[in-house]
């Protein structure tokens, strides 16, 4: 793995090799990195209603100054996380076809994970799997989604039930997307990077303790600087951590802390938690439970429930954190993951270990946990929220 001026390029040891791409200015029509990767190829492009709205011209102006006529169509597509479901992959497939798109022709997403997935996903089957390129317009999108190479639609009542290890041909961010992000959104792709820095690194970790608003427009302006370090150092570290796993044939990851609970807190919750905020409850809870079991002290264990409490994230949800769907979302994790529960929970902000079996988290101790936490969150809720 290495970074470049303009972005991370990857060669993991099966050979698999892409890049991610920090590209400004990525829509403006004389920027020729997105016609690049295109190729001269056909291209059907797929956007949902919001980006559409706010950037659908950009892409039609780029595409029409960029591409030969003809070779080229844009389509709206439903999102939210009740719309990336094989249904939409199907209706992504089709619209190709009608647009005429054969094997050498690419499948464009701009938009954030759920565009990113289902486009990509639709892609993986399409012809038995076609090129694609993305556009990440969100903070998941360019910190998380971008820089790896699942695609995925959630079905069977589970998160990312079908999907594919598909690397994008292309994958361009460009930041100045978010300043149209809305600050939820925002909070979203912080606890994505917060993830990263407590497993990982806690200069990330203070910095984010000093800055808990940044990227957000509506809060204290953060330095451009300090917001291109925590950009560009969480893809590092995301590309990193992928490379000598990247199809998951080790399911021990620490880059699943805070998704081992967040599935169910998420799909039992009826989507009303977005992704990002349902992992900042689990990696709460998480944090608590590595308390309780010892493996943090109290002040490491204040400091993540903190940092999340002070972006805005949520670190409790009472009406999926009840002892019943933690059990059941632990013992789904541990189904999923090889029948080994390989759970990732800090010792210290920057640093994470694994609970390895379902028996090393008894019932008693998750349920003190989520009681700890629970009172946590009405102190936060009188005090310190913003
Ligand atoms: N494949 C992976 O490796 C991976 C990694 C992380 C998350 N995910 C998945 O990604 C999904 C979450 O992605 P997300 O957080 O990007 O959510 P999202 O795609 O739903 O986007 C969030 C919202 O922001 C809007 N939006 C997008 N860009 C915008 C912009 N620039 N300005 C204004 N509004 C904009 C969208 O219309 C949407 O309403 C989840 O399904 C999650 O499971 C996948
Ligand atoms: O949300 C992310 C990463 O932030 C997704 O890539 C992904 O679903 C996570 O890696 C999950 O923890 C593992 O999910 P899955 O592959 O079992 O669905
Ligand atoms: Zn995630």
């Amino acid at each position: 793995m290495w970074e470049d001026a303009d972005g991370f390029s990857l060669l993991a040891p099966d050979g698999t090799g892409y890049r991610s791409d920090l590209v400004p200015g990525v829509l403006s029509p004389g920027n020729p990195a997105l016609a690049r990767a295109v190729g001269g190829r056909r291209v059907v492009a797929f956007t949902g209603p919001t980006v559409d709205r706010l950037y659908g011209q950009a892409l039609r102006d780029y595409l029409e100054a960029n591409l030969t006529p003809g070779t080229w169509t844009l389509h709206t597509i439903p999102t939210g996380e009740k719309n990336k479901t094989l249904a939409t992959a199907e209706r992504v497939c089709s619209l190709a076809k009608a647009a005429g798109l054969d094997r050498h022709g690419v499948m464009l997403a701009l938009g954030g994970g759920i565009v990113s997935d289902v486009v990509g996903f639709a892609a993986s089957m399409y012809s038995r799997g076609i090129r694609y390129i993305r556009i990440n317009t969100t903070l998941v999108g360019q910190v998380d989604v971008g820089v790896g190479v699942k695609t995925g639609v959630n079905a069977l009542h589970t998160k990312n039930m079908f999907g594919a290890y598909h690397p994008a041909h292309a994958s361009l961010s460009d930041p100045s997307f978010l300043s149209t992000l809305p600050p939820r959104e925002i909070r979203c792709g912080l606890a994505e990077i917060v993830k990263m820095a407590v497993i990982l690194d806690e200069e990330l970790f203070r910095t984010l303790e000093r800055y808990p608003d940044a990227f957000r427009r509506d809060g204290t302006p953060t330095p451009p600087e300090i917001e291109t370090y925590v950009l560009r150092t969480s893809m590092r570290l995301m590309m990193e951590e992928l490379c000598p796993n990247l199809r998951e044939h080790q399911l021990a990851r620490l880059v699943d802390f805070g998704h081992t609970f967040s599935p169910v807190i998420e799909t039992a919750g009826d989507h009303r938690l977005e992704h990002g905020e349902a992992v900042a409850v689990d990696m709460a809870l998480s944090a608590c439970l590595a308390l309780r079991l010892g493996l943090v002290d109290e002040r490491e264990c204040d400091r993540i429930v903190g940092l999340l409490a002070r972006i805005g994230l949520p670190v409790f949800d009472a009406e999926t954190c009840t002892p019943e769907l933690m059990t059941r979302a632990l013992e789904e994790s541990w189904e999923r993951r090889g029948r080994r529960l390989h759970l990732v929970v800090p010792i210290a902000a920057g640093k994470a270990t694994f609970v390895d079996d379902l028996a090393d988290v008894p019932r008693d101790v998750l349920r003190r946990a989520l009681d700890e936490l629970a009172l946590r969150t009405d102190g936060i809720a009188e005090g310190t929220r913003p």
